[in-house]
């Protein structure tokens, strides 16, 4: 038995060996153009009893240099599947995405399933038979991936398949991808073009968590966002650009930047942080958001002070006989007002370029404003449908402060924080004001003393809310009195009590 066992495998390894032999012999003597017309022969006759469809889709095409987006998708679309499936896998970090991105190596297969049909896919090198001069990148490295699946689901895969693997796997991509700031202020180009993006990599960790403001806006602006963001067909159906407009307004230190920053984490989406004072015409305006990209968000940061409506009322003041001109803070201000008068951007400009054709292309766009002073803004500007959602930002409230020292001090209760509350009920203190308080001062700092030295700030700014009220006081009794006196005499101009001047005394600014 085990003799013919022997005999039987010694025949076998001979057959194998001669097959081989005549395989190499083919390959050398048979001419080339014979070889290539048996195996299209053999391919054919291959496919009358074979099944099956396959699908190439190769990395480059034969007149392009740039890698094929369709294999770039399926690539991030197979990356999970090949993590769970593959033996032999590769990683490398792409350009533009912020992880190492997992793939499946050479000649590995993993299979998928789409309504309940399977199908697989396997990633082929292909290794060049001659040495010729080629255009493409990476000459001796080409490859395709090959989808299989059976001839009688031809439709259901060529139709919503393909469609479905390509938009999952530019999603997969997108969320992957390094997010990027831009500006357009030319002191931050390097390039010195001026009308042009210039950016960096965005990485501000700004979060909806981290973020000190009421739970139910927060959750109510989280639910706006994600709305927005699935809302495609949406807004084809009713014939609007994909765009939504969002106003934060509030006084300085209460997180309008900040939030900035968590809706474009949240969102993922690039952020244009336009700098208006900069833009010199409404043509430059129309370019560059021309240039930027969907899936952004574009900032207009104090946009009250952005358009020189302000700059020209102080001007007309200075005309008017004020001789302040060698103080440095009104010199700045000359400088600034210099600036916005440099700029030829309009209103109805800005309004063009919210509402106009031009924020219709590309699509899925958040315009975001920030204003200190949101009664300054023509209503044109901020009216609904253009500023669809306006966001207060305000001062901070206990539940504010209670996000804050969980944050800072990684504490969520404490015998201080009924004192705190109290306090944050008669004193407005902004949560960056908060914020610097609950900061430990050295390495060692404790929670105790952060909080410590938050009451005694709090308390100062009570004691100073107290002491700008009495003056207040005393400055109307001394006015109501002199106007007595010299409405005998003549009538004399009131000088307006600023109310906000008792504000930014109560909060320390
Ligand atoms: N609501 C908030 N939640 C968490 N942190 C906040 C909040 N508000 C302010 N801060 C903290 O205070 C700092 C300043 O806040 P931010 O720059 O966002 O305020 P802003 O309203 O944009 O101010 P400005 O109007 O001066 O630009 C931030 O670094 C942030 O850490």
């Amino acid at each position: 038995m085990t003799r013919v066992m022997k005999e039987l495998w010694a025949q076998l390894g001979s057959s194998i060996a001669s097959l081989m032999f005549l395989w190499a012999m083919f390959h050398r003597y048979f001419p080339r153009h014979l070889q290539a017309s048996i195996a299209r022969l053999y391919d054919r006759l291959s496919s009358l009893f074979y099944p099956y469809i396959q699908i190439r889709f190769h990395e480059f095409s034969r007149d392009s240099f740039r890698r094929n987006e369709a294999y770039s998708a399926i690539e991030s679309y197979l990356g999970s599947k090949s993590t769970k499936q593959a033996k032999r896998l590769k990683g490398n970090v792409q350009r533009n995405s912020k992880s190492v991105v997992l793939t499946m190596d050479d000649h590995e297969e993993v299979s998928d399933e789409f309504q309940g049909i399977k199908l697989v896919w396997s990633l082929i090198k292909l290794v060049p038979t001659t040495q010729s001069f080629s255009f493409y990148p990476a000459t001796s490295e080409k490859r395709y991936y090959k989808l299989t699946f059976h001839m009688k689901y031809r439709e259901i895969i060529t139709g919503s398949y393909l469609k479905y693997v390509v938009e999952e796997g530019q999603a997969i991509a997108f969320k992957n991808r390094q997010r990027k700031l831009y500006t357009n202020n030319p002191s931050h180009n390097s390039y010195s073009s001026r009308t042009l993006w210039s950016h960096v990599v965005f990485e501000h960790p700004g979060s909806f968590e981290t973020m000190a403001i009421d739970q139910k806006k927060k959750e109510e602006i989280m639910d706006d966002l994600t709305t927005f963001s699935k809302a495609k067909e949406y807004y084809a159906r009713i014939g609007k650009a994909w765009k939504r407009g969002y106003l934060l307004y509030g006084p300085p230190g209460t997180g309008k930047s900040t939030m900035i920053a968590a809706i474009a984490n949240f969102l993922k989406y690039d952020v244009y942080d336009l700098e208006l004072t900069a833009v010199k015409s409404n043509t430059e305006l129309r370019k560059l958001l021309i240039e930027t990209s969907s899936k952004s968000i574009i900032v207009i940061e104090d946009i009250d002070c952005s358009l020189g409506l302000t700059g020209q009322r102080k001007k007309k003041n200075q005309k008017d006989g004020n001789k302040e001109e060698t103080d440095p803070i009104k010199k700045k201000e000359e400088e600034e007002d210099g600036e916005r008068q440099n700029s030829k951007v309009t209103l109805s400009g800005l309004l063009n370029f919210i509402d106009g054709i031009w924020s219709s292309s590309g699509g899925e766009r958040l315009i975001i404003f920030t204003t200190n002073y949101v009664k300054k803004l023509d209503p044109a500007l901020i009216r609904r449908g253009r500023m669809d959602k306006h966001i207060e930002l305000s001062y901070c409230s206990f539940e504010a402060f209670k996000v804050l020292a969980k944050n800072y001090l990684n504490i969520e209760s404490h015998p201080f924080f009924e004192t705190i509350g109290s306090l944050l009920e008669e004193i407005s203190m902004t949560p960056a004001d908060v914020a610097e308080n609950l900061m430990p001062k050295t390495i060692k700092g404790d929670s105790e003393t952060c909080l410590e030295s938050l009451i005694q700030a709090l308390e100062a700014a009570k004691k100073d809310s107290i002491n700008a009220k009495e003056e207040l006081k005393l400055r109307a009794a001394k006015d109501s009195k002199g106007e007595e006196s010299s409405a005998k005499e003549t009538v004399g101009e009131k000088e307006p009590v600023a109310e906000e001047e008792v504000k930014e005394k109560s909060i320390g600014i």
